[in-house]
């Protein structure tokens, strides 16, 4: 194959691609030879829930391309862009080990944001791209900015890799509900596919952001999960479907394990953020749960400074 892959990344069994260009012509060589392309779009600081969506995009597609790019623009003045992982040679290493991944793009800030990017929204030049009535609701809310930096993005590197499918995974589930209604609103000519949380052993979702707990707070980092399945529980049992008392079992198991480590006298604090049930179409908050309503039981919690989140489908297997 002709192309110029940056030889000082990797150990070339692998191509990785710094530069838009030189990508562009390994994927148009793809196309001349009538290959499909899947793609997953990462952050980085790779997971087997990574790892996974990179296996199942090569069931579906001859080729997969997996982006490594730590979005300034989905990251507000106050949150953790200069700490989030960065660990290319384990990543390189997870994707070869996979034997599902063709190439690796690596863009560079400066080539992704052209007019610049700063984290002060009201500073930001150039375009951006914003899903209107999905984005300031749920994560939305303690993070106005995110969405919009989000759906930026994710247009720019469907641009640079176009794609015939895109892998997202359900743990970032209301990220999968914008890109499927951005790629229905920009027509553009993409299979969105979402799959499910891959999780640990112990039921907590796999996110890069686990790396920061300390080991006295992964013992309770559980918390969530188990709050937001006790609630599924109460739908299935079909014992009421009231929002209040779906929720209630969710709320006391996070108030249990608060109050657990503050009378431990653990050195950190848990937070609740959010609990939500919303409907999957228009993310509004359902009070009452219809019948065969597809629905979204989600939450965020921090654990010391750490924010997780996580969610489970009612009347749904994929977003
Ligand atoms: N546990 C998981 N199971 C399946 N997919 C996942 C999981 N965690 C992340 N993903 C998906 O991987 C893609 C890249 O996510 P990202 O690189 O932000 O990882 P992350 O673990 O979600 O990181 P963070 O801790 O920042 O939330 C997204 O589509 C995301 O939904
Ligand atoms: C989709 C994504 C790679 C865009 O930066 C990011 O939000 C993520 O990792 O979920
Ligand atoms: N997976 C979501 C990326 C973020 O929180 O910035």
């Amino acid at each position: 194959m002709s192309h110029s892959a940056n030889t000082a990344l990797g150990d070339g069994q692998i191509p990785v691609f710094d530069s838009i260009a030189a990508f562009r012509e390994w994927r148009e060589e793809l196309r001349r030879q009538g290959k499909t392309v899947g793609f997953v779009p990462t952050m980085g600081a790779l997971h087997a829930g990574h790892l996974g969506l990179v296996k199942n995009a090569r069931k579906e597609c001859d080729a997969v391309v997996v982006s490594i790019f730590v979005n300034p623009a989905q990251f507000a003045p106050h949150e953790d862009l200069d700490q989030y992982p960065r660990s290319f040679d384990s990543d390189y290493a997870s994707l070869v080990e996979s034997k599902s991944c063709a190439a690796i793009l690596l863009p560079k800030v400066s080539e992704m944001y052209p007019a610049g990017i700063t984290l002060d929204r009201a500073q930001q030049q150039g375009t951006f791209v914003e899903v209107q009535g999905l984005s300031h609701q749920m994560e939305g809310i303690p993070r106005p900015h995110f969405f919009r930096g989000v759906a930026t993005v994710v247009t720019k590197l469907f641009n640079i890799v176009q794609p015939d499918r895109a892998f997202f995974g359900q743990k970032d589930a209301q990220q999968c509900v914008v890109v499927r209604a951005m790629i229905r609103d920009l027509l553009l000519p993409i299979r969105m596919r979402a799959l499910p949380t891959a999780r640990e052993q112990d039921g907590l979702a796999m996110s890069s952001r686990n790396r920061y707990l300390t080991p006295e707070m992964r013992n309770i980092a559980t918390l969530l999960y188990r709050a937001i399945s006790a609630a599924k529980e109460v739908i299935q049992t079909g014992a009421t479907n009231e929002r209040e008392e779906i929720l209630k079992p969710a709320y006391a198991i996070i108030e249990e394990v608060t109050k657990q480590v503050k009378d431990q006298g653990l050195p950190f604090e848990v937070r609740l953020d959010y609990l939500s049930l919303v409907d999957v179409a228009t993310l509004g908050e359902i009070e009452v749960l219809g019948k065969e309503q597809a629905a979204i039981l989600s939450g965020a919690v921090y654990v010391g400074t750490t924010r997780l989140i996580d969610n489970v489908l009612i009347n749904a297997e994929e977003l």
